[in-house]
């Protein structure tokens, strides 16, 4: 069973297990062939009148050391086999996953995460159901088949003749249909994982399906998918069960010929009851590998298509990832260059974002980024995170190229508000502390004070142990901006940024985050995105973007002075206010 290197390694690491297994399951198939014939002795003694109590007691217990070795062979081979199996599945789950961290923001843009999960759980499953039942069914067709037809010859070659070759002709059939089969489960594997897409995005935007009252169109999509996968899926069955057909006529009408010849070869020659005893319980006993090796072939054409959508995802490109010889790690002061950067995304390379952007940020600085929506603010940002790569000689984190750096680096010395707050399903302490193992509650608490969401905190029944999320309590928005503040906060790192991170505060909390920022990161780089110029007025610089343009660089008063786009956006937004006031 060659499937490919993401998997082929394994055969390596567990081949010791593997081949434990596989001799304890081949000695129980040797074992087992031995019963018919202990059974054929003894009906044909008893034919002859030549039974003794000796040669009874023998047999019975020989019967019984078979036994015996077959119970304690079969749990060897589950332990060795399946075990194996488990932990192949445990270890590829697990490679699969780092390669799903360290695939970049465009692989999840393309690829949705329901899709992904179908990898984890559906093909992971294929796969060790051929490693553990498939490599049960592939020795034991192989082996027990082969012994068991050696035996059927030595008791008689023609009849045998008659039995094997309607088994060789039902296989020639059944490999025509495992074709089809394969075909057909891709095809269904496929249709789950639209419907898996579908269903977990339905979900997480299940508010906006709502507010919009489209419920009923969304069910209408969802029944299409699901229609669609119920037909793959019967499509699927169907052939597993024509096969099945298959298998059952052919394996009947070969047993009808084998007592009717078997009867007649009994009365005509030398063959005695015994011998056709026994010969009638080989063929019963081939059934099971002619079977296994049908059900061998459906679950490796499973495993393979399973495997062959591994085999992508797994192969997709890691488009971010540290260049050759990059420095040991560095500890950062914070100073910041952008030096002519120029920068477009990856899938749109024609579509400039950032255009010669020329600026420093010192140690210690606490910079305001400001510009209309769109104008690249983010984008500025993600590029000090190595979320993306940029051309040499661009990026400085102090005197090192960001490039010459290891991404590990680079965001180890960064910590980060992203705009959409996500939290972890955990409890408030936990995710406040997500920048170190066990956080104590009263350091978490210090954090959160600053980030001003510590009042909100302590009004929940179980405070810092309160679960967020699906298990638990639902926050606002605001309360969700904070202790996502507070988690970066807690991290202490020479450089911070926060994208557009106080947004859903009201201006007097933003005003108190905003002193308390002051206050701690003293010596610290510090990069705020507003919307708002209330939140970065009183910082040392600000970086005004407009379309992807470094429009200008000063403090709120040289920037009130000099520029107009800035002076509009102040006149606006002290219109809003009054408005609002
Ligand atoms: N992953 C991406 N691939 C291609 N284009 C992108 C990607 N992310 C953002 N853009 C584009 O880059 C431009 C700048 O986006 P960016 O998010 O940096 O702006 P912004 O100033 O932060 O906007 P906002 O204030 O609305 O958050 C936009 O035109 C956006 O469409």
């Amino acid at each position: 069973m060659i499937f490919g290197k993401h998997i082929n390694k394994y055969y390596l690491k567990y081949a010791i297990p593997m081949i434990l297994g596989v001799i304890a399951l081949l000695y129980v198939d040797y074992v087992q062939v031995e019963i018919p014939r202990i059974f054929a002795g003894i009906i044909d003694k008893l034919r002859e009148s030549t039974l003794t109590n000796t040669i009874l007691n023998e047999s019975v217990l020989r019967l019984v050391w078979i036994v015996l070795i077959m119970v304690v062979g079969r749990v060897l081979w589950r332990v060795f086999v399946f075990g194996s199996a488990r932990f192949i599945e445990h270890d590829l789950r697990m490679s699969m996953f780092l390669h799903a961290e360290a695939l970049g923001v465009d692989f999840y843009k393309e690829h949705k995460v329901g899709g992904l999960m179908t990898h984890f759980i559906n093909d992971l499953e294929a796969i060790r159901q051929a490693f553990g039942p498939g490599i049960l069914m592939l020795f034991d067709s192989l082996f027990l088949g082969t012994i068991v037809i050696i035996r059927m010859t030595q008791l008689s070659r023609e009849m045998t003749l008659i039995a094997v070759i309607p088994l060789a002709l039902m296989g020639v059939v059944a490999m025509f249909i495992i074709k089809k089969m394969r075909m057909k489960y891709k095809l269904r594997q496929d249709s789950f994982e639209h419907m898996s897409d579908f269903t977990q995005e339905s979900f997480s935007g299940i508010n906006v399906i709502r507010a919009f009252v489209k419920e009923v169109k969304e069910a209408v999509f969802f029944a299409e998918k699901n229609d669609d996968f119920y037909k793959k899926h019967v499509d699927f069955v169907k052939t597993m069960i024509l096969i099945n057909i298959v298998i059952t006529v052919f394996i009947n009408l070969t047993i009808l010929t084998i007592i009717a010849y078997g009867a007649w070869i009994a009365i005509t020659s030398d063959f005695t009851p015994g011998m056709l005893t026994e010969y009638f319980t080989l063929f019963t006993t081939l059934i099971w590998p002619v079977m296994a090796l049908s059900q061998f072939a459906s679950i490796r054409s499973q495993a393979v298509a399973s495997y062959k959508r591994i085999q992508t995802f797994m192969g997709a490109k890691v488009s971010v990832k540290d260049e050759k010889n990059v420095k040991p790690n560095q500890t950062l002061s914070g100073r910041i260059t952008f030096k002519h950067l120029d920068f477009a995304y990856p899938d749109d390379p024609e579509r400039q974002i950032l255009n010669d952007i020329s600026v420093s940020i010192e140690k210690g600085e606490m910079v305001g980024v400001l510009g209309r929506t769109g104008s690249g603010k983010s984008t500025f940002v993600d590029l000090l995170l190595r979320l993306y790569n940029v051309k040499s000689d661009a990026l400085y984190l102090d005197d090192h190229d960001i490039m010459s750096l290891s991404i590990h680096n680079v965001r180890d010395q960064i910590a980060y508000v992203p705009q959409d707050n996500f939290l972890f399903s955990d409890t408030i302490l936990n995710n406040i502390g997500f920048s170190e193992p066990s956080m104590p509650e009263e350091k978490a608490s210090y954090y959160a004070r600053l980030a001003d969401v510590h009042d909100n905190i302590i009004d929940f029944t179980h405070g810092y142990q309160t679960e967020i999320g699906e298990r638990g309590v639902t926050l606002s928005g605001g309360q969700k901006q904070r202790i996502s503040i507070a988690r970066a906060l807690a991290k202490d790192a020479p450089i911070l940024i926060l994208d557009d991170s106080v947004s859903a505060v009201d201006t007097k909390t933003e005003e108190s985050i905003i002193k308390h920022l002051e206050e701690i990161r003293q010596g610290k780089t510090t990069i705020v995105i507003a919307h708002r110029i209330s939140t970065i007025r009183k910082m040392d610089k600000i970086i005004l973007l407009d379309q992807g343009h470094l429009l200008d660089v000063g403090s709120h008063e040289d920037l009130l002075k000099r520029n107009a786009l800035y002076q509009e956006m102040v006149r606006k937004q002290e219109l809003e206010h009054m408005v609002e006031g």
